[in-house]
C-alpha cells in the first residue's frame, strides 16, 4: 500500500497498555503518532526504540512510529485517537486540546475507568467536553493485559462503537499476527463492565491477600457477574450476552491474572497495606480504586444491590479492616 494513505493513528499515554496498543498497530497498515507526557520519556525511546518504564522489551519500530512530548501536534494528522492514559488523568493529559483539533476524527477509549468527581464513562467525557459524535466514538474492551501483547500471546479485543460499521473499520486496524478484534455496538455494556471488574478484581485480591481459597473466589466472581448484570439492567438495560468476552472474559482475566493490576493491589490491602503504601509499592494504576468510588457515587441514588462493591469501598475509602467487611460480605454470596 502506498504510505501515503495508510491511516494515521494517534496514540495518547506513555503506561504499559499505550505501550502494547503501539506494538499490535505497528504489526499493522497504519503510521503511528504517539505522545507520552514526559519529554525524557520521548527522547528516550527516539534513541533506544523501547519505553524504560513499561513493557521495556517491546521493540518499537521507529521507521513506523513517531514520538512527541506535543499532544496538539501528536493528533493533528491523525484519523483515530486512542487514549490510553487512566481515567483520573486524561482531563490533565487533554488539556491543551480544544473541540476544534478533534472534528472529523475518530476518538477511541482504551480507558478502563471513569472520569473522578463527574463520575462519568469517558465516552460520555469526550462527547460532553469535546462535542464529539457517538458515531465517531470507540471503546476498546475485551481481556487482554499489555505484558501478554508483549509476549505475542494470541489475544482477543471487542471494539464498540454506537456505529458498527465504524466498530468494524477500527477493529481491522486492531488485528494482527497474535489479536483478533471484532466489532459491537454495546458501547456503555462493555464499558461499564470494563469499570466494574476492575473493583470485583480488587475484591478478589483482598480476600486472597485474607487468604480465602479457590473456592471462594469462584462464589465471588459468580456473584461478581450476577451484581454486574443488575447494575447494568438498571442503569442501561439491554439484550445483551454477558458470557461473552468482553463481558465476562475480561473480568475473568482481570480476577485471576497474576499480571492484574487491580487483583495485584488489592492483595496487598487483604495482605494489611494501607492504601498510600500499595499505590507507592506497585507503581502501576489500579483503575478499580478510583471506579468503585465512582460507582458507590452513582449507585447511591440507584440503590441497586451491590454488596461486593460496597465491601472494597468500606475497605478503600471508610477504612473498615479487610477482615471484617469481608466477614459481613461472606453472610450474603450464594
Ligand atoms: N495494562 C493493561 O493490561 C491494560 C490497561 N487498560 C487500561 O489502560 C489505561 C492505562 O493504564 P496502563 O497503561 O495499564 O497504566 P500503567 O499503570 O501501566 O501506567 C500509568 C500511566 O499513567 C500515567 N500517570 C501516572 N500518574 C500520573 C499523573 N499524576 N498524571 C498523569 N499521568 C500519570 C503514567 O505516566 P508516567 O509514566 O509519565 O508517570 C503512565 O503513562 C487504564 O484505564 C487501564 O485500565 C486496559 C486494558 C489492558
Ligand atoms: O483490563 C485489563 C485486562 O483486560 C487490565 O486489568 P488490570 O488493570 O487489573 O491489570
Amino acid at each position: 500500500m502506498n504510505p501515503e494513505s495508510l491511516p494515521v493513528v494517534a496514540v495518547i499515554g506513555g503506561g504499559s497498555w499505550a505501550t502494547a496498543i503501539v506494538k499490535i498497530l505497528s504489526e499493522t497498515d497504519v503510521k503511528i503518532r504517539w505522545w507520552l507526557r514526559n519529554a525524557d520519556d520521548v527522547a528516550y525511546i527516539q534513541t533506544y526504540g523501547h519505553n524504560s518504564h513499561y513493557l521495556s522489551d517491546v521493540q518499537i519500530n521507529l521507521r513506523k512510529v513517531k514520538v512527541y512530548n506535543d499532544i496538539v501536534k501528536t493528533i493533528s494528522k491523525a484519523t483515530y485517537i486512542i487514549l490510553a492514559v487512566p481515567a483520573a488523568f486524561i482531563q490533565q493529559a487533554l488539556q491543551p486540546v480544544s473541540a476544534m483539533h478533534l472534528e472529523q476524527k475518530v476518538v477511541v477509549s482504551a480507558i478502563k475507568g471513569m472520569i473522578p468527581e463527574q463520575n462519568l464513562l469517558v465516552t460520555d467525557w469526550i462527547e460532553q467536553q469535546y462535542g464529539v459524535s457517538p458515531d465517531h466514538i470507540c471503546v476498546i474492551a475485551g481481556p487482554c493485559h499489555a505484558e501478554e501483547v508483549a509476549l505475542e500471546k494470541q489475544s482477543y479485543l471487542t471494539i464498540a462503537s454506537k456505529d458498527e460499521v465504524q466498530a468494524a473499520a477500527f477493529a481491522r486496524l486492531m488485528t494482527c499476527r497474535f489479536v483478533q478484534a471484532s466489532a459491537i455496538d454495546d458501547v456503555y455494556g462493555v464499558e461499564y463492565c470494563a469499570v466494574m471488574k476492575n473493583i470485583i478484581a480488587l475484591a478478589c485480591g483482598i480476600t486472597h491477600g485474607l487468604n480465602y481459597g479457590d473456592n471462594f473466589q469462584a462464589v465471588l466472581v459468580s456473584n461478581a457477574m450476577q451484581e454486574i448484570k443488575r447494575f447494568l439492567d438498571h442503569i442501561y438495560p439491554k439484550h445483551r450476552d454477558l458470557s461473552g468476552s468482553a463481558y465476562l472474559g475480561d473480568l475473568l482475566v482481570t480476577a485471576y491474572s497474576q499480571f492484574s493490576r487491580n487483583r495485584t493491589f488489592g492483595n496487598m490491602i487483604g495482605r494489611g497495606y494501607s492504601v498510600k503504601s500499595a499505590q507507592v509499592e506497585m507503581n502501576m494504576i489500579a483503575e478499580g480504586y478510583y471506579a468503585v468510588k465512582s460507582i458507590h457515587e452513582m449507585n447511591a441514588k440507584q440503590g441497586v444491590s451491590m454488596p461486593i462493591t460496597e465491601a472494597v469501598f468500606q475497605i478503600l475509602y471508610e477504612k473498615i479492616p479487610p477482615g471484617t467487611a469481608i466477614h459481613h460480605l461472606k453472610e450474603v454470596l450464594r
